[in-house]
């Protein structure tokens, strides 16, 4: 079987907010079908190199193409589902009639949208009002969602945090399944341990991809099965290149 091609390719990809350089030369593939973390401390970026592959971000150098086209591009809405760290959906509705509305932009059908509530364990609650459910599962009815569009290309900001560790297995396996039939999902975490969900990892750390290696390399590279400890131990060894990356950036500051 032929390999698949990558289904995001960023190149040079700098981002900076409020004269503020966010995003600092990034160069990395994200295989299709494919589960890939993006870790990182708080801070590091995770969020901001989300925004550009979905195209809500602005890049100030560099390219990101997705799914074969630049970022952004309008052929991209229905191939592409992004849930942020902040859950997206209307309070005052059922958790039903919030799928079916996000459904019905992307032609979901009746089934579609009662897989995607049955996806994240939501069928008891379908006819709750959203204003009513807890912190979790107000959290789940935003990936209900965005499962609902059956998008090629699923972007997740943290989406397991504030789960129970029963509730975050089963997204875990059920990201598994999406990826075995083809989805690619990014999935964000500071949660160390959740990494060995993923085939890829992108570690990030002060705007720059420190690396990017499979859970059993972080472990071989940091010396360590502690994946928490094998990151650290990875910062430990490049700190001292980003210190001369900022330097320089610090120079270029300075003459640009
Ligand atoms: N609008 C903005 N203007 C200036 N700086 C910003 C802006 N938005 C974010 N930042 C800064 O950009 C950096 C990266 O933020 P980002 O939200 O991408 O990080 P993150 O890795 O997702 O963090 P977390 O895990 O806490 O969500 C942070 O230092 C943040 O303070």
């Amino acid at each position: 079987m032929s390999p698949l091609p990558a289904a995001i390719e960023a190149t040079g990809l700098h981002v900076s907010r409020s004269r503020t350089k966010i995003l600092r030369g990034l160069n990395f593939t994200v295989d299709a079908g494919r589960i890939t973390g993006l870790l990182g401390p708080s801070g590091s970026g995770k969020t901001t190199l989300m925004r550009v592959i979905v195209g809500v971000q602005r890049v100030t150098r560099g390219t990101v193409t997705v799914l074969g086209r630049p970022a952004g591009s309008a052929p991209l809405r229905h191939d592409v589902g992004y849930v942020t760290q902040g859950a997206s959906v209307y309070a005052d509705l059922s958790v039903e009639a919030n799928v079916r509305y996000f459904g019905a932009m992307h032609g979901a059908t009746a089934a579609d949208v009662a897989e995607a509530i049955a996806a994240v364990g939501l069928e008891s609650l379908a006819r709750q009002k959203a204003a009513d459910l807890s912190g979790g599962q107000f959290s789940r009815v935003s990936l209900a969602c965005a499962l609902v569009a059956h998008p090629q290309l699923l972007v997740l900001d943290e989406p397991t945090v504030g789960l129970d560790p029963v509730l975050r297995a089963e997204l875990w396996e059920r990201f598994a399944a999406m990826a075995a039939t083809g989805t690619t999902l990014l999935v964000s975490s500071h949660v160390m341990e959740e990494a060995s969900h993923c085939s890829s990892l992108l570690l990030l750390r002060d705007g720059l991809l420190l690396a990017q290696l499979t859970p059993t390399e972080l472990a071989q590279r940091g010396r360590s099965e502690d994946l928490e400890r094998a990151f650290l131990t990875i910062i430990k060894t490049v700190e001292p290149s980003i210190d001369g990356a900022k330097r320089g950036q610090e120079e270029s500051q300075v003459t640009s």
